[in-house]
């Protein structure tokens, strides 16, 4: 069953000089139940503003979005998110900082808090809980946010270049760590990111958008087989020839979005 949907869907902005700026024109998007879709594109293409319609945070200018066939019309309890900026609150406990969403949809303070306990260990910060958000790493920071997202269990799973700020190991520690935590519960994902390595080494699906206005120029099948190990797929043979594939198509759109922010550049 299809869980996400977007059909013809065009996305404008009002512009500070009270012009309209458009960032996505009839891009036409599925995600199945459970499957893991990576986006791609260059830079200002509209992968954001792609999740933050899927979100209901945004509404389109044009065509509809779809949640398990249902046009979204606002945030659904549903749907959850991890940004590449940490959403913790600072001044709450581990514990208490995964605990929030239960407690928020009205779970009793001792059963939420027996919840967050079992998911602080599936993300693997067992003893851990009660740190505050700025004595932990980077990477420990990211599996609270993990954590505080999955115990929802949501049926869908937004991810915005959630690991971007991480370092080249952990991240790629993290992303395996991400797939086996998908995996017990299998959400639909769809996962933004600028790097073609790290979105073949998750996604089923690799869809590639154009230049902006964003649209989809090509999607690609990934039959790598699961479980993954991030660390160490992109040696494959069959990696390396969908990397060189998918490649082709992106690198003319990364070519147009660096000329027009040079010509830019030129002509200020
Ligand atoms: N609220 C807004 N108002 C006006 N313009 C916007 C708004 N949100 C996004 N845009 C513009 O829409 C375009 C697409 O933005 P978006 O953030 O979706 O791109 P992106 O592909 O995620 O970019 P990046 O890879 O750099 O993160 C950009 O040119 C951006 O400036």
């Amino acid at each position: 069953m299809t869980a996400i949907e977007l059909r013809g869907v065009t996305k404008r902005f009002r512009t500070a000089d009270g012009g309209t700026y458009t960032a996505l024109k009839d891009l036409d998007l599925t995600v199945a139940d459970g499957e893991f879709c990576a986006v791609v594109g260059p830079t200002g293409c509209g992968k954001s503003t792609t999740l933050t319609l899927v979100s209901g945070l945004e509404q389109p200018s044009a065509g509809e979005v779809l949640v398990d066939g249902r046009p979204v019309t606002g945030i659904a309890p549903t749907t959850g998110f991890v940004f590449q900026q940490d959403a913790v609150f600072p001044w709450k406990s581990v514990l208490d900082n995964v605990a929030a969403g239960p407690l928020f949809r009205g779970t009793p303070k001792a059963d939420a808090r027996t919840q967050a306990r079992d998911w602080l260990r599936r993300v693997g910060l067992a003893g851990f809980e009660d740190r505050y958000p700025h004595q932990l790493s980077g990477g420990m920071r990211k599996r609270v946010a993990l954590a505080q997202s999955l115990i929802n269990q949501p049926r869908i799973l937004l991810m915005d270049e959630p690991f971007s700020a991480l370092d080249v190991q952990t991240r790629a520690i993290m992303s395996t760590e991400l797939l086996s935590l998908w995996d017990q519960t299998k959400p639909a994902v769809v996962f933004v990111t600028h790097d073609l390595e790290e979105a073949i080494a998750l996604a089923d699906k690799v869809v590639v958008l154009t230049a902006g206005p964003g649209t989809v120029k090509a999607e690609f099948t990934i039959d790598l087989p699961r479980p993954r190990v991030v660390q160490e797929i992109r040696f494959d043979p069959q990696f390396v020839a969908l990397y060189g594939h998918i490649w082709e198509a992106l690198r003319a759109e990364v070519a147009e979005a660096y000329a027009r922010s040079t010509a830019i550049g030129v002509a200020a």
